[in-house]
């Protein structure tokens, strides 16, 4: 059976001390029945996030493929793992869209993050116009396609993908749960055809987009949607514990 599995995406948002205090409280009062509880937080507040853990997996919103070198500015997954870091979320599209990523480097960071054992959650996810212009389907299996290229069945199970409709994300559109099933349901078919039913069926695949406690509920109840990577929703603690806790 598919985990389900709720991640907040704090962007770049928080500090330290906000962190800590939010940690110490979701830690207090999750139940976390069933559901693995993750949080995405900017790259100075992954030592804090990883200190205070506890029940909360911790990612990193991004990471270089390349293991060191002259990338100034750039993280490595070395960096990541000395931290304890074992998630990193990828091709996000505000990375997309304001910071060159492609779906190239993406297969770069994924097959790099699987080579040391971290999980990578790889975004996806189509414009309005390309919605609009009937492409979603079409738009969203070639980005599949390509941030899975030279894996194995074995690998690809090792992996989390996050379908986020970038006309909803910070919107406060959300894609109605028939709609993000139907996207969802088409990757999963995309990943039967690059492998095989039983590794369709065995990865976890999100819905991202203006998700908030009121329709967590919905979404969740989809067969084809495993869990959600939530922006917005995931800053305060109650909103969070209110996710993570659908049931
Ligand atoms: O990574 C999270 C997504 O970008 C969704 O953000 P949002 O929940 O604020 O719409």
């Amino acid at each position: 059976m598919r985990k389900k599995i709720i991640f907040g995406n704090w962007k770049m948002n928080g500090t330290n001390a906000s962190l800590e205090r939010f940690l110490e409280t979701v830690n207090a009062n999750l139940k976390g029945n069933d559901v693995v509880a993750g949080l995405a937080v900017p790259f100075t507040l992954l030592a804090t996030g990883e200190k205070h853990a506890g029940k909360v997996k911790i990612a990193a919103q991004n990471v270089h493929f390349a293991a060191n070198g002259a990338y100034t500015g750039e993280v490595s997954i070395e960096m990541l793992q000395e931290l304890g870091v074992k998630y990193v979320v990828l091709g996000h599209s505000e990375r997309r869209e304001m910071f060159n990523e492609t779906n190239e480097s993406v297969n770069q960071k994924v097959k790099a993050l699987l080579a040391h054992d971290m999980t990578p959650i790889i975004c996806c996810g189509e414009t309005l116009a390309t919605k609009e212009a009937g492409q979603t389907i079409s738009f969203v299996n070639d980005q599949i396609a390509l941030a899975y290229k030279g894996l194995t069945a074995d690998q690809a199970l090792k992996t989390i993908i996050a379908y986020e409709p970038i006309w909803a994300i910070g919107t406060g559109k959300t894609a109605t749960a028939q709609d993000a099933e139907e996207v969802c349901r088409a990757i999963r078919q995309q990943l039967a055809k690059l492998y095989n039913e039983t590794t369709a069926n065995g990865i976890s695949i999100l819905y991202g987009g203006s998700v908030k406690p009121d329709n967590i509920k919905e979404l969740m109840n989809e067969a084809d949607i495993d869990g959600a990577l939530v922006g917005g929703a995931s800053l305060k603690a109650d909103d969070y514990l209110a996710l993570v806790d659908y049931k």
